[in-house]
């Protein structure tokens, strides 16, 4: 499936899962239920041992799936899965070591024959990413790059034009993690990456509730929600609920 966010003026949701937290055979079944809530697309993160964006939320979700025995390999078939329900694009977010260490060339084939539609590759700065873009974007898969808050003009700049179907924003500095409020320049922010892209733009990285979700009406594309939702799989509940309550912030 081919992503696409509405990119106008609407917002939409974007929900996060650690592929193997707490086993493969639950992210096979949640991601496979909310891509039929109505979300623009579902981001299916690989576990990796050095997650160095990832707070402690993420940060334990991927060593439990990866002491589960959740391998890249294993994460492209709950991926394949998820994907056939055809219901919303799957994004891998990935850190490059788990790719080199698979292959990039064969990652970027597994990946788009799992009919995945995109990756986000957090620590390859944009400045070294035009090899590893260049095979995943002859694979068919789109490249989705980050900005930050403390990223200058030229680093703007340069992440929108290797980004392709849309740019993720972070919105906050430092690492993934429910915050209790979301800096107030985050709209600035976002305005400030319009200027250089017509993509689509996505928040992400502190974003928790439904009253933040509301914020970024009329601002961002879509709300990218991670360790929010991952606490209710920690918990032993269904992130369902979760999942349609901010979703309907999204109206
Ligand atoms: O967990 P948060 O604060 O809701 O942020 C989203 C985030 O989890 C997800 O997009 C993500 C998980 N790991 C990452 C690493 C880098 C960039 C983004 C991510």
């Amino acid at each position: 499936m081919t992503l696409s966010l509405p990119n106008q003026g609407g917002l939409s949701l974007i929900p996060y899962l650690m592929a193997g937290h707490p086993d493969l055979a639950t992210t096979r079944e949640i991601g496979r239920k909310l891509v039929n809530t109505g979300i623009a697309a579902l981001e299916l993160g690989i576990p990796y041992s050095d997650p160095l964006a990832d707070g402690p939320v993420i940060q334990r979700a991927g060593q439990r799936a990866l002491d589960a025995g959740a391998t890249t390999e294993a994460c492209l078939e709950v991926a394949a899965d998820i994907a056939a329900e055809r219901a919303a694009p799957v994004l891998l977010m990935t850190y490059v070591n788990p790719v080199l260490a698979y292959g990039p060339q064969r990652f970027a084939r597994d990946a788009a024959q799992a009919g995945v539609a995109g990756v986000i590759i957090p620590d390859v700065p944009v400045e070294e990413s035009a090899g590893i873009a260049r095979t995943m974007t002859v694979a068919g898969l789109e490249t989705v790059f980050l900005v930050a808050p403390t990223s200058p003009d030229d680093r703007i700049a340069a992440a929108c034009a290797a980004s392709t179907g849309f740019v993720y924003c972070v919105t906050v500095t430092g690492i993934t993690g429910s915050r209790s409020a979301l800096p107030t320049d985050v709209n600035a922010l976002l305005a400030k990456v319009r200027t250089h892209t017509d993509l689509p733009v996505a928040a992400g990285f502190g974003i928790s509730s439904a009253e933040q979700v509301s914020l970024l009406r009329g601002h961002a594309d879509a709300a990218i929600v991670g360790s929010a939702i991952v606490n209710e799989l920690d918990a032993g509940r269904d992130p369902g609920p979760l999942v349609r309550e901010l979703l309907s912030a999204c109206k």
